[in-house]
């Protein structure tokens, strides 16, 4: 089974408008309403692409509730923590010719919460997938990705993070199947410039000698670049097309890699099916369909 973990779901709430002046009341052209976390958004276009998963994580409040309606409308599995105080936050993505975000510090979880989880994760067994993403409550220990990957550890389950900071480089030593930065975000983990594509492979290898099993880094629309567990780049361009909203581009990725790594057993059909899928969710308003992603596999190079 594939487990997903989002501990801080939301809704997202995406406006759009032609231009967007802080300070001054804005109208907007259309809004839309989606569930959204990153892990919420892996189950979603898992369940697109025909893959049963189960969706974990906390949610609080009517905007919890909210999100649960539509994950399982989207007909995956949820088995949900619901926290008793608080609720889940809505984030906020405004498209006014740029993309800005404004993403919730979300609802504080307990320690009674927390060894909640901790019994969920008791079922995983080998063979199982378990993917980690996204931020956690403020209120969270930093390390507690670190930690989830201490009690998996024995059990063989493939662990995916797609996460920044602290809270991935914590889990490298766990040896993660495979994790998923983009390249503003590996620049941030070394505190460097990364100029160019040579510098973005040196700094992927790295995360591989750090521990990392596989290691993709995805670049919008400048493409992806995997650096597998034997070494091996492959670097992909992405199809053309119009892009509608590249929220959940990356979470999309990571869905359509352990898609195509599931049919095959290979990384480089994970890694084309992942870029093909994440392009499918910046060309759609939604999220990646199977056929849209199957048109596009054909482009990538
Ligand atoms: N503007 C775009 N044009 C085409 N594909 C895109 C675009 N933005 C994102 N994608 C696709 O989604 C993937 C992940 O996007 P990216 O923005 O790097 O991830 P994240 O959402 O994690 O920042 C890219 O590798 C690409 O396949
Ligand atoms: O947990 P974080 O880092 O605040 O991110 C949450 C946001 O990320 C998303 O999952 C989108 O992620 P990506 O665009 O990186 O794929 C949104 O649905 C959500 O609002």
């Amino acid at each position: 089974m594939i487990y997903t973990i989002t501990f801080n779901p939301a809704l997202d709430y995406i406006v759009k408008m032609d231009d967007f002046n802080p300070g001054c009341v804005n109208r907007t052209k259309s809004e839309d309403v989606y569930a959204g976390g990153k892990g919420i958004n892996v189950s979603i276009v898992l369940r697109n692409l025909g893959i049963d998963n189960i969706a974990l994580g906390y949610i609080a409040g009517f905007t919890g509730e909210e999100i649960e309606r539509r994950v399982r409308e989207a007909g995956c599995s949820t088995d949900f923590i619901k926290l008793e105080n608080g609720m889940s936050r809505i984030n906020v993505k405004v498209k006014a010719g740029v993309e800005s975000e404004i993403n919730g510090r979300g609802p504080e979880i307990s320690k009674d919460a927390l060894n909640e989880l901790y019994k969920k994760l008791d079922n995983l067994k080998e063979g199982d997938i378990l993917v980690l993403a996204g931020s956690i409550p403020s209120t969270l220990p930093e390390d507690i990705y670190e930690r989830i990957m201490e009690y998996i550890q024995a059990k063989g389950v493939k662990s995916i993070v797609d996460t920044t900071g602290k809270l991935l480089l914590n889990v490298l030593k766990y040896k993660p199947f495979m994790i998923k930065p983009n390249h503003h975000e590996l620049a941030e983990l070394f505190g460097v410039d990364l100029n160019g594509m040579d510098d973005i492979v040196t700094y992927a290898k790295k995360l591989r000698e750090m521990g990392a099993e596989n290691v993709i880094i995805s670049m919008a629309g400048d493409g992806a670049v995997l650096v597998d567990s034997d070494g091996n780049v492959e670097i992909s361009d992405v199809p053309k097309g119009e892009v509608k909203n590249s929220v959940g581009a990356g979470d999309s990725l990571v869905a359509g890699f352990i898609c195509g790594y599931l049919k095959t057993g290979n990384l480089k059909d994970g890694f084309k099916m992942g870029v093909a899928t994440g392009s499918a969710s910046a060309f759609s308003e939604g999220l990646a369909t199977e056929e849209k992603v199957m048109e596009l596999l054909e482009q990538i190079k």
